[in-house]
C-alpha cells in the first residue's frame, strides 16, 4: 500500500508575556480523537504553508495571524499515513481565540505542555516551543574565574541568553566541577537552563538542567543515559550523527561547521544549503553552529533550524 502524503501546517501560538502557548482538543470522532493538538490542519492544494495557516486559524479559532515565523518541521509516519507537520511560532495575532467548531482550547505554560496527550509526531514540537533561538556556548580558552563570571553574566543580562552550554575541555575535573556551581547558580539567577558537556555521569556532581555529548560521545552510546527529567543535545556534524541522535533520544542537537571558524580552520564548512537538506531530515529541534552571531537567527530560522549557536558572537567582558 502507498502511504498517503499529508502536509498540515499548525500553529505554537505564544502569549505576548512568552510564557504560554495555546492549545487545543481533538474532538473525540476524529482520528488521534480526544489528544491535544497545535491548531492547524491539512494544506488545500496549492497552499503554501502560512496561507493554509491563516485560513485554519481564522476557521478553528477566529484569529488572523499578524506575525508568524517558522519553528519546526517534522516528517512522521503514521501506520496509514506520511504527515508532515509544518509547525510555526505565532508572535502576533488579532481577536480572541475560541473553539469555533466546539474544541476544548486552553492557555498552558510551556513548562507544563509534556502533561498533555499529544499525538506521537509532537515530541519534537514540544521542544522547540521551549528552546529559545541562541544557545551560548562557553569560551574553553577562559582561565580566570572572575572574568568567566564576567563574561557569563554579561551574556545573561545584556543579550538575554536563556540556555547555555558549558564547555571547559581544558580543566581538570575539580576545576569544572567548580566552575559548573557558579554557572548553574548564575543561570538560575537569570532564569537560564545550564547544559555541562561531559561524561553523563557529571550530572550526579551537578544539578544541571542536562548534558550535551560530543559527537564522539554520541556515537558511542546505545541507549538515553540519563532520565528524561534531564534535557540532553548532541554536537553534529553529518546525517550519520543526526540519526544516532534521533536513536538515543536527544532533545535537541547542534550541527556545524556552517563556516570556516578560527578554532576549526581544516574541517570544510556545509553553508545554508546542505545545512537546510540535513535539517529537513532532522527529527529534533537543530542550532546552526559555526561561525553564527546573532544577526543569522532569522536567517538560520527560515531554512528549518531552531536557531544559532555561538561562543564568540556572546563572550565578550562587560567593558569590552
Ligand atoms: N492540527 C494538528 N494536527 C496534528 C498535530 N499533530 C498531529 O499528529 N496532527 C495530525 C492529526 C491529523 O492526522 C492531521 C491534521 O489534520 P486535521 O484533522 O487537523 O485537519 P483539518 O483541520 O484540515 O481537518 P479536516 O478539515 O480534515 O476535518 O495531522 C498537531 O499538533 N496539530
Ligand atoms: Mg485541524
Amino acid at each position: 500500500m502507498v502511504k498517503r502524503r499529508v502536509h498540515v501546517a499548525a500553529a505554537a501560538i505564544i502569549s505576548s508575556d512568552g510564557d504560554k502557548a495555546l492549545i487545543a482538543r481533538r474532538p473525540s470522532n476524529v482520528d488521534h480523537g480526544g489528544l491535544w493538538e497545535f491548531p492547524g490542519g491539512k494544506l488545500a492544494p496549492y497552499e503554501t504553508g502560512l496561507e493554509g495557516l491563516k485560513r485554519e486559524l481564522h476557521e478553528e479559532l477566529g484569529v488572523e495571524i499578524k506575525r508568524a515565523q517558522p519553528l519546526i518541521r517534522i516528517h512522521h509516519e503514521y501506520s496509514d499515513k506520511h504527515i508532515l507537520l509544518d509547525v510555526w511560532q505565532v508572535h502576533e495575532f488579532s481577536g480572541e481565540p475560541f473553539g469555533r467548531e466546539g474544541q476544548a482550547v486552553r492557555w498552558v505554560p510551556l513548562d507544563e505542555l509534556v502533561n498533555y496527550p499529544f499525538p506521537a509526531a509532537n515530541l519534537p514540537i514540544l521542544q522547540a516551543v521551549m528552546l529559545p533561538t541562541e544557545y551560548l556556548i562557553t569560551a574553553d580558552e577562559e582561565e580566570d574565574e572572575d572574568r568567566f563570571d564576567a563574561c557569563l553574566t554579561r551574556a545573561l543580562v545584556e543579550d538575554e541568553v536563556r540556555l547555555v552550554q558549558l564547555r571547559a575541555k581544558s580543566l581538570d575535573e575539580a576545576a569544572y566541577l567548580a566552575r559548573a556551581e557558579r554557572a548553574l547558580a548564575l543561570c538560575r539567577e537569570h532564569g537560564a537552563r545550564l547544559l555541562l558537556n561531559g561524561d553523563p555521569s557529571v550530572l550526579e556532581q551537578v544539578d544541571a538542567d542536562g548534558i550535551h555529548l560530543t559527537s564522539e560521545r554520541l556515537m558511542a552510546l546505545d541507549r538515553r543515559p540519563i532520565s528524561e527529567t534531564k534535557w540532553m543535545a548532541a554536537s553534529t556534524h553529518d546525517r550519520k550523527q543526526l540519526a544516532q541522535a534521533s536513536r538515543i533520544g536527544c532533545d535537541f542537537v547542534t550541527l556545524s561547521p556552517l563556516r570556516t571558524t578560527p578554532s576549526h580552520p581544516e574541517v570544510a564548512p556545509m553553508g545554508w544549503h546542505d545545512f537546510q537538506q540535513l535539517v529537513e531530515l532532522a527529527a529534533m529541534p537543530v542550532f546552526a553552529l559555526g561561525g553564527m552571531t546573532r544577526h543569522d537567527a532569522n536567517h538560520a530560522r527560515a531554512v528549518g533550524a531552531q536557531g544559532i549557536a555561538s561562543i564568540r558572537d556572546f563572550w565578550k567582558a562587560p567593558d569590552a
